[in-house]
């Protein structure tokens, strides 16, 4: 690429005209509100690489001149044209906008756009200034995103320069705003923005007004007062305690205990004074400015902590000095004087009266106090063990300033003071508690600093510990299967491995299942009572309480059953006696109206406690069968309610057809496992509550619940322990006249139910799901047989087998009995081969059992067929 010259320049000045003409062209609006992007100008660099080849190495540092010198050119052309506030001025945005855009694509320096900012912001006043800020502001994001390291340091020049144009009294927004760029565009952990030399801001010099002393009658001589060491040199002309010359009475650390607060006037210099330490703390170096703080301090407390302050004002206006320090002139302030404080003597009271202001002071105080202390021994000798690079930044260590051991001591008796005074009040506790936190942030920072402000960049995460966390998330968020142990259910594997015999026995004892007797509490709760009054101490009589109220809230709950008119006479809760007594009426539970006129039998529990689980097709009788039965043994027996989205109907009501639930209340509990099954029927949810069946099991009754065959599939796959039985109609013809009789179905649903029944009973026949098939043929004969079955656990004649009750599905009991069993069964079969004769069987209406399937029933089995 030998031979780059002018001609090469011009060139490219011409495509970067054409550029700036298209862009011009693009879009009339303000462009420093709108980025122009690189397809509006429809950007292909083939010109670029026309002129300059496909440069690499040296040769691209040669198109990197080039294209400077050229936008440089165009730079300065419309800048000697037109002013910032001109419309034509918008060329100059457009123009930075495309060198972004060739930074990014690497075609020029990355750092060309921010040395034209710097450039830009030296040729404009302070108000041009701002609009260059907005055109910065507005594509912080794009033009900081790449290439950052090759920027910063044009962006950190050209933002100090500004601020140090601006004044920060006059023009605070706008310092604002600079260093907001600033803290957005670099990386929190950043060092070239850090005051790693731990510099104080000198600059900012608290003047105040210089009083007459008390005794004067010269009148107001004006006079000054500076806080720097210049003039602390200088010995103070007034008898107005200074910094230099502490007053002795304020030493030590009784401050706050026995010093009176000094009058309003007195205080005043001393306490603006204080500003020279709480603004550059290095001056605490010296002995005699420590001095002075102490005092200074003190006396700030003395007063603050005075039920005073709002009254000791001073009247007398003409003892009031006239002049400010240096003889500055109202000028000169406003060059120099920070807008921190009102240090007007007029204004003292007001101030020191104001809980914000105190607060305001206080806090710088704790900040010193704080520097102060980490210069301690205690601190050094922490620091010392710390680890700490090999490098240290020294400038925050001052490893040549100790404080003694008795200025830590007053330190931290005064923070404690500080403290204390600042949690006083409404919010105090929640003020200081914030305090508290930047001042810890603080001594991080500066811990950071001595570390010479390690990255706090922590690393990327890799794509394997994301898909790592991506599955456990999964895994633990996604709806779970049913637990093979229902929670809080124990696990009774161990019985099977060791003396099984005897852990079965063990189960068989009565005690286990039976509800106690109520006289078996009385002795036990005579015995708590004695406990009660011989106990020793708080311990074990609170011990024997706790005992006590068990025993009697379990003795209250048998009771309940049959002697709930002695409640009645219980007039205080330790004192249960009555409900052991014998001569006492006992009230009948009421099951319902018409009670006496049913056959209903005294509590006959079956033995075989577990739930019992009835499916069936819609209409072959479940619902009148367990009606039966639990009128029949209402003791024995609790009808399970399924959870409902689907709406009441009128004749239906919560609680009693059914538990009618939100969608949303529906999923809380679907979604806390909380369903034994559930399932969707027309668009409507219905669901078998654990709790539900746990609180009939709770009340000694065994739990009836009625559900379709997938619930079944469900409480099975949960190995949910039941009894499951199956009710099938004696046919197709008599099933659909039940649902006929229902009343209530169209034709249309009869049909789809017909054909649902049929893939149920086809199912029922193939699988080992049900423990018992019972045909409702004639209605009383089938309800003998399921009381037979239930609490005898005797087969009803209808099924093939009955499966052990420990969940043990290849073990056959017995053998199918009846004409309408058509084929033994082949105990061992896999779960795969049931499922996969189950498919065929629903799949094909001309399936017929094979040799090895379940019980069937072949009378359905036929009208199946026929269907
Ligand atoms: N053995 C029977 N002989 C004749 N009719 C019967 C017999 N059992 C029940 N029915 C009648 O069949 C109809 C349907 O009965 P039921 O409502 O109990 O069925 P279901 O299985 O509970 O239906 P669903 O599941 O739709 O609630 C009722 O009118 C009932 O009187």
């Amino acid at each position: 690429m030998a031979g780059l010259g002018v001609e090469v320049v011009d060139a490219f000045a011409e495509y970067l005209r054409a550029l700036l003409d298209k862009a011009e062209a693009v879009n009339q609006v303000d462009r420093i509100e709108v980025p122009l992007t690189k397809s509006e100008l429809d950007i292909s660099y083939e010109p670029i690489r026309n002129i300059f080849g496909s440069a690499t190495g040296e040769d691209k540092k040669r198109q990197y001149a080039v294209i400077e010198t050229a936008v440089r050119d165009a730079f300065n052309s419309v800048l000697a044209s037109t002013t910032i506030d001109s419309p034509a001025f918008s060329r100059l945005w457009n123009l930075l906008d495309i060198v972004s855009i060739f930074s990014d694509d690497e075609q020029c320096e990355p750092a060309l756009l921010f040395w034209l900012v710097e450039e830009l912001l030296d040729s404009q006043t302070i108000a041009g200034c701002r609009k260059v800020f907005d055109y910065l502001e507005s594509r912080r994001e794009r033009i900081t995103a790449k290439h950052f390291s090759q920027k910063n340091l044009a962006i950190l020049r050209s933002c100090n320069d500004l601020l140090r144009r601006l004044s920060r009294a006059e023009d605070t927004a706008f310092c604002g705003r600079v260093f907001m760029f600033m803290f957005q565009s670099f990386p929190l952990g950043e060092r070239s923005t850090v005051n790693l030399r731990g510099e104080y801001h000198t600059e900012n010099v608290t003047t105040f007004e210089v009083l007459p002393p008390a005794d004067s009658s010269a009148g107001t001589e004006a006079e000054q007062m500076d806080l720097d060491e210049e003039s602390a040199a200088k010995p103070a002309s007034k008898p107005i305690p200074s910094i230099q010359e502490p007053p002795s009475t304020a030493r030590g650390v009784t401050f706050s205990k026995t010093d009176a607060p000094m009058s309003a006037d007195e205080l005043y210099p001393i306490f603006w004074s204080l500003q020279t330490y709480l603004n550059q703390p290095k001056k605490l170096f010296n002995q005699t400015s420590f001095g002075a703080f102490k005092t200074g301090i003190e006396a700030t407390m003395a007063m603050f902590k005075s039920p005073q302050i709002n009254h000791n004002g001073r009247s007398d206006e003409s003892k009031r000095g006239t002049k400010r320090k240096r003889s500055q002139s109202d000028d000169d302030l406003a060059n120099a004087f920070n807008p921190k404080y009102l240090t007007s003597r007029d204004l003292f009271e007001l101030e020191i009266s104001d809980l914000s202001f105190r607060r305001n002071i206080l806090v710088q105080v704790l900040i010193v106090l704080d520097f102060l202390l980490s210069l301690s021994a205690k601190a050094k000798e922490k620091l010392a063990k710390a680890k700490l690079p090999d490098n240290p930044n020294k400038s925050v260590m001052y490893a040549d300033q100790v404080l003694g051991d008795e200025d830590s001591k007053w330190a931290v008796e005064m923070k404690k003071s500080i403290a204390d005074y600042l949690k006083q009040g409404l919010e105090g506790p929640f003020f200081y508690r914030m305090v508290e936190t930047v001042l810890s942030r603080d001594k991080n920072w500066v811990r950071w600093k001595i570390e010479n402000c390690p990255s706090i960049a922590k690393p990327a995460v890799t794509p394997a510990e994301y898909l790592e966390s991506k599955k456990s998330a999964k895994k633990t968020t996604t709806n779970k299967r049913i637990r093979p142990h229902p929670l809080g259910s124990l696990d009774l594997k161990f019985l099977a491995e060791n003396d099984a015999q005897g852990g079965l026995e063990r189960l068989k004892d009565p005690s286990r299942y039976r509800l106690p007797s109520i006289k078996s509490f009385q002795s036990k709760i005579d015995l708590d009572d004695m406990d009660i009054e011989m106990a020793r101490d708080d311990e074990s009589k609170n011990a024997a309480i706790e005992a006590k109220a068990s025993k009697a809230w379990r003795a209250l709950r048998i009771a309940s059953r049959t002697k709930l008119v002695a409640f009645d006479k219980i007039e205080r809760a330790d004192k249960i006696d009555i409900i052991f007594q014998d001569d006492i009426k006992v009230d009948e539970p009421a099951v319902n109206g018409d009670e006496d006129n049913l056959d209903i039998e005294d509590a006959v529990a079956p033995t075989d406690k577990r739930p019992i689980a009835i499916s069936g097709p819609s209409g072959v009788g479940k619902d009148t069968l367990v009606k039966l039965l639990l009128e029949k043994h209402p003791k024995s027996f609790g009808k399970k309610l399924s959870h409902t989205t689907r709406a009441k109907s009128t004749e239906e009501a919560h609680g009693k057809d059914y538990f009618f639930v939100t969608q949303e209340e529906f999923n809380i509990l679907r979604d806390g496992d909380d369903f034994l099954e559930y399932s969707s029927i027309n668009g409507k949810d219905y669901g078998t509550s654990r709790k539900v069946v746990e609180g009939i099991v709770s009340t000694g009754k065994v739990p009836i619940m009625e559900m379709d065959h997938q619930g079944i599939q469900q409480l099975k796959d949960g190995e949910f322990q039941a009894r499951f039985i199956f009710l099938a109609p004696p046919g197709i013809p008599e099933l659909e006249q039940r649902l006929k009789q229902k009343g209530s179905l169209s034709d249309e649903s009869i049909k789809a139910k017909l054909k649902t029944a049929q893939e149920a009973i086809a199912q029922a026949n193939s699988t080992n799901m049900y423990d018992e098939i019972i045909v409702n043929d004639e209605l009383q004969s089938t309800f003998a047989k399921l009381e037979s079955y239930i609490f005898k656990g005797k087969d009803t004649g209808e099924v093939s087998k009955i499966i052990q009750l420990d969940g043990a599905q290849d073990e056959i009991k017995e053998e199918l009995k009846t004409e309408e069993i058509a084929t033994p069964v082949a105990g061992n079969e896999s779960a795969m081969e049931v499922d996969e004769k189950a498919a065929v069987t629903e799949g094909t209406s001309e399936a017929v059992p094979s040799q090895d399937t379940a019980p069937t029933i072949t009378t359905v089995e036929a009208e199946a067929r026929e269907t």
